[in-house]
């Protein structure tokens, strides 16, 4: 039996000084939250294992010398010791990255179609410049990121669907809702982004800033809402006069592109016959200074008809070829009115008619979805016209009634990041119905554009015969090899009604392999049926969390009306 000698009691303390020190230092650097996943639990563990193995030694003599043992222990402390310093760094750098404490400001955003993002970096931007260390983060991250460790915050949010958030807002919605933080130590301002003609005009930022205010955050000046259906940029001032008091940079840039007047070069009717409302293909030549991307926006200043205006004259006994000041343009008073909402007044008698005309707020912009790539060398849009009990709708009763071939439309590009395709050639699947087509159709010319060919698209519509949009385009790509898979779905020809949905359930095995292969989905189209079906049919068949991930790696995108 092994008897134990005063130089084996040095070395055995020295051993376990070493492995306390190693257990000390790395149990009080990791947080609890790691500590499991640190070298704590290891440490612990190499000690309890060398302390049986040497109870196991004094009780049997075995052939191993206590040189060797002693070498054993010391290299594997070491060893777990040098380790543990690496993840410890690595765990620092990643904290650094992320950790709040490093910026006193924060820009969160929440942005659907991209317009809020943008405006987020732009005041990032400007902060950064001034010297302020800033963090620019879509709100869902910070279910992550305590939002009480930042100073100041500014908030930049859209409001969709119903008066919702949007998707990169809804993880952080849900998480807020559980929480109760304590933000008495934040500053904050909101600029909301929205549209008057939706019924919960911003209701996101509202919601974003009572819950602020409820957890004692205290608001540097009230909410700044934006209608984004208006020429009008006052907001947008007002928000540049809060970054200037804040000791931001000035804007190096404009934020939107200019406004353009590109004449109507044709217009056709793509499905005569169709149960539907008559849906439209309205083309426009691509003119200097008009930059897009596959999956961009255009928005239009609509115009009332010709009709509408002269009988507008007629009423209220207003000469309407006098020429008038509006928006820095000399134009006939009839060209000025056909911008405006015509009030149910005219001017009173002694009011100057300019003073007057501008008083009245333009008629509400239309955003639609660009259907062709640049390459092509025009500007496509497909339109359904709506029909409304006095007439039709606003934009699509200009674009496919009222403006006539040659007129020229007043528009202005919008990029629209979030439905951009990636950069590289993964697999994707488009699915929409209805118009929701057009973005689609673009973003297929750009993959076939660049030579692209895992593509997928999920169509629906009502009838094969008269509703078969894009038919040639999607006959040849099939040919050529781009689509090699195309499910076109009419709900209205044979007995059962099927739509998109119906056919994406059947299809989930194929699906499933090819979100596997790392395929993203991109959705356009109705919010209301489709949109909120196959988003419920993609929940049950994938799981919410998931989807989830897949929303926030940017491979479950929508653009939903
Ligand atoms: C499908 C859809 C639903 C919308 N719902 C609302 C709404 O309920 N309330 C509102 O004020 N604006 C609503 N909007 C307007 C958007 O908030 C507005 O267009 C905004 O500029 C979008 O900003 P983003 O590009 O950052 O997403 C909606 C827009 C879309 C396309």
């Amino acid at each position: 039996m092994l008897s134990l000698s005063l130089p084996f009691i040095d070395e055995l303390f020295l051993i376990i000084a070493i492995a306390v020190l190693g257990w000390v230092l790395t149990g009080t650097t990791a947080k609890p939250s790691q500590r499991f996943f640190s070298a704590t639990w290891l440490e612990l563990v190499s000690l309890l294992a060398f302390v049986a193995l040497l109870a196991l030694l004094w009780l049997t003599p075995i052939p191993f010398s206590l040189h060797f043992m002693l070498l054993w222990c010391l290299s594997t402390q070491l060893l777990l010791l040098g380790w543990h310093l690496v993840v410890h760094r690595y765990q620092r750098r990643v904290a650094g990255r992320h950790s709040p404490e490093q910026a006193a400001w924060l820009v969160g955003y929440a942005s659907q179609s991209g317009t809020a993002e943008q405006l987020a970096r732009h005041s990032t931007k400007q902060l950064q410049t001034a010297g302020k260390k800033v963090q620019m983060l879509p709100l869902n991250a910070l279910a992550t990121t305590p939002l009480h460790s930042f100073e100041q915050a500014l908030f930049i949010v859209s409001t969709y669907g119903e008066g919702e958030a949007p998707d990169n807002g809804q993880h952080f919605l849900r998480h807020a809702m559980q929480q109760q933080p304590d933000l008495s130590k934040l500053k904050f301002a909101v600029l909301a982004l929205g549209d008057r003609s939706y019924q919960h005009f911003c209701a996101f930022g509202h919601w974003l800033q009572d819950w602020l205010t409820q957890h004692r955050a205290s608001a540097i000046q009230p909410l700044v809402p934006w209608d984004q259906g208006q020429r009008d940029n006052s907001p947008w001032q007002q928000w540049q006069q809060l970054l200037q008091k804040l000791g931001a940079g000035q804007a190096e840039q404009e934020t939107h592109q200019s406004w353009l007047k590109v004449p109507l070069q044709s217009r056709y009717c793509i499905n005569p016959g169709s149960q539907g409302n008559p849906c439209f293909v309205v083309k426009l030549p691509r003119q200097e200074g008009m930059h897009w991307q596959a999956g961009d926006l255009v928005e239009i200043q609509p115009e009332h008809s010709r009709c509408t205006v002269a009988l507008w004259l007629t009423e209220h006994q207003v000469f309407g070829c006098q020429t008038v000041s509006f928006y820095q343009q000399q134009l006939p008073l009839c060209r000025a009115l056909a911008q405006i909402e015509l009030p149910a007044q005219g001017p009173a008698e002694h009011e100057s008619l300019e003073n007057w005309l501008h008083q009245q707020p333009l008629l509400p912009l239309r955003s639609y979805s660009i259907a062709s790539i640049a390459d092509e060398g025009q500007l496509t849009l497909l339109v359904r016209q709506v029909k409304k009990e006095h007439g039709l709708g606003l934009g699509s009763g200009w674009l496919t009634s009222y403006a006539l071939e040659g007129q020229p439309i007043q528009l202005r590009l919008r990029t629209h990041p979030n439905f951009h395709l990636p950069d590289d050639d993964r697999p994707m699947v488009f699915i929409c119905n209805g118009t929701g087509i057009a973005g689609i159709r673009g973003l297929l010319a750009e993959r076939v554009k660049r030579g692209h060919t895992q593509n997928w698209l999920l169509f629906g519509e009502r009838q094969q015969g008269v509703d078969s949009f894009f038919a040639k385009d999607l006959q040849l790509w099939q040919q050529l090899g781009f689509l090699p898979e195309l499910d076109r779905v009419f709900s209205r020809d044979g007995s059962e009604v099927r739509y998109v949905q119906h056919q994406l359930a059947e299809r989930m095995p194929e699906l499933k392999l090819w979100l596997e292969q790392g395929a993203a989905i991109y959705l356009c189209g109705s919010l209301q049926g489709m949109g909120q079906a196959i988003d419920r049919l993609l929940q049950a068949e994938l799981g919410a969390e998931q989807l989830q991930a897949l929303q926030q790696q940017g491979r479950y995108r929508r653009d939903l009306y």
